[in-house]
């Protein structure tokens, strides 16, 4: 893709990245020479060409081969309380008419015909009670709110609507007339038995459960949520306390687990392993689950184990760095017991790059959840592409202009700054983008986008 006008050279867009201001074009150049061909700020400009050879799969692409790279597990029976966040393995059909019978929508009579009516005695109709005696014409009986309706009657008078007369004749207040069919819900009104109620693979949520409980589930058939188990690499990092003597707070530990939950993982366990080669390897060879996150360790360092242990346990490397920045250094694997794994670099930021680019469309995948299109929104300001690769940075809802975003400050690989106050991540192609355009929004799993 062409560099629009801001795009810069990929070693001073790394360098103004990692200074966490790269959405603020990078100082001009004195001399464009000083940058190779690869830098232009002026859109009428020849083409230029990268002055290094790409490296990676295009982000687009590696966001694809998550998607591929895994199928739904079998489904299995669920309790409907333990069903929350899983996925609908069969459609939802009603398993009974909704409502299962003519029901009173308001607490008052029960009426036949048109008024007045003579009231019959005693208290009435309650929900819960078994079938009721017919009503015969032109009375009235007292009928609490969700009762059944009596057969004969043709509509309900609201409590408040009504005027009993101390003879027991009922009358509506104001001579208000009486509707056929008024505050009844008529049987099946909602559903009839077998009615589709949601498809496969809808998440199921509080409202889900509370719907399949309606219509008369027990249990649902569910795809079971994915099993993730996150392992932490970093000697440098500590677990409480104020950083100090060259090592700092592990940030991925706490915010891994609860974001891969939020995605539809059971992540059921986070071990931190130091920098130990051989841990790594005991750890990722012996995991149950079916997607092991690492953090850090995917670069070239003397310490970084991660490569060389995915190959030694003849790992296939489906995709092994990604044009995206942050994040490039992730990587997505799969073990010979067709396990998976997402190696997110250790740069916070790049870490949750690489979740949404490699961890969530594998467990959409294993969760059988249907892609769903990205939201666009139009960007507030420009922001300065990197030439080769997908830029991903945090931005929140412009709350003047409905549908734009607006990016954030703080947004350097090592911060997370300005990721906890963002409502999705934005991405930038590469090149760049404009003022007003629209580009392509990742939500937050938790629904920053509102
Ligand atoms: N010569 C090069 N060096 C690096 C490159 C490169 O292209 N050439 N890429 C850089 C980029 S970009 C990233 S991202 C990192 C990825 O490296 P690793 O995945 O091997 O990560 P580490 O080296 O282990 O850590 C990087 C950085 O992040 C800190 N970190 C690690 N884990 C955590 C954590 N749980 N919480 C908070 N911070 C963490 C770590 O201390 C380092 O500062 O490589 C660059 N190098
Ligand atoms: O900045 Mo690295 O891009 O942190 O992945």
């Amino acid at each position: 893709m062409t560099p629009r006008r801001g795009a810069v050279e990929r070693d001073e867009f790394d360098e103004a990245l990692s200074l966490g201001n790269a959405h603020v074009a990078p100082q001009r150049a004195q001399d464009p020479e000083d940058y190779g061909d690869a830098f232009t700020l002026d859109e009428r400009a020849p083409a230029p060409r990268p002055r290094h050879r790409p490296h990676g799969t295009p982000w687009p692409d590696a966001r694809r081969a998550a998607a591929r790279a895994a199928r739904p597990a079998a489904p299995r029976p669920r309790p409907l309380a333990q069903a929350v966040g899983e996925v609908l393995a069969a459609p939802l059909e009603a398993l009974a008419d909704l409502p299962p019978f003519d029901t009173s929508a308001m607490d008052g009579y029960a009426v036949t015909g048109p008024g007045p009516w003579r009231l019959a005695s005693g208290q009435g109709l309650l929900a819960g009670d078994r079938a009721a005696r017919p009503l015969a014409d032109g009375t009235a009986v007292r009928i609490a709110t969700g009762a059944r309706i009596p057969p004969g009657a043709t509509a309900v008078v609201r409590t408040e609507h009504a005027e009993l007369r101390p003879d027991g004749t009922l009358l509506t207040r104001d001579a208000r007339a009486v509707r056929t069919g008024q505050d009844i819900r008529p049987r099946g009104q909602e559903c009839r038995s077998g009615t589709p109620l949601l498809p496969a693979g809808a998440e199921i949520t509080p409202a889900v459960v509370g719907l399949a409980a309606a219509a008369g589930y027990d249990e649902l058939s569910v795809i079971p949520r994915p099993r993730v188990e996150v392992l932490v690499l970093g000697q440098e990092l500590l677990h409480r306390g104020l950083p100090a003597d060259g090592r700092i707070r592990d940030a991925l530990g706490p915010m891994l687990a609860p974001w891969l939950q939020a995605m539809g993982a059971d992540a059921f366990v986070t071990r931190r392993l130091g920098d130990d080669a051989e841990l790594l390897y005991e750890a990722v060879g012996s995991s149950t689950a079916q997607l092991i996150v690492t953090t850090g360790g995917t670069a070239a360092g003397p310490v970084d184990h991660v490569h060389g242990v995915l190959a030694r346990l003849k790992a296939d490397l489906l995709v092994d760095g990604v044009r995206v920045r942050p994040g490039h250094p992730m990587l997505l694997a799969r073990l010979p017991n067709g396990a998976h794994v997402t190696g997110l670099p250790g740069n916070p930021l790049a870490a949750v790059t690489g979740l949404m680019t490699l961890a969530g469309p594998l467990l959409s995948a294993l969760r059988g959840t249907p892609a769903a299109e990205d939201p666009t929104a139009a960007l507030t300001e420009d922001v300065t592409g990197h030439p080769t690769d997908t830029r991903v940075i945090p931005v929140v809802r412009d709350r003047r202009r409905p549908g734009a975003a607006r990016p954030l400050h703080f947004t350097g690989p090592a911060m997370l700054r300005g990721l906890a106050a963002a409502h999705a991540l934005a991405v930038v192609p590469p090149g760049g983008a404009r003022a007003g355009d629209a580009v392509a929004l990742l939500p937050l799993p938790w629904g920053g986008t509102g």
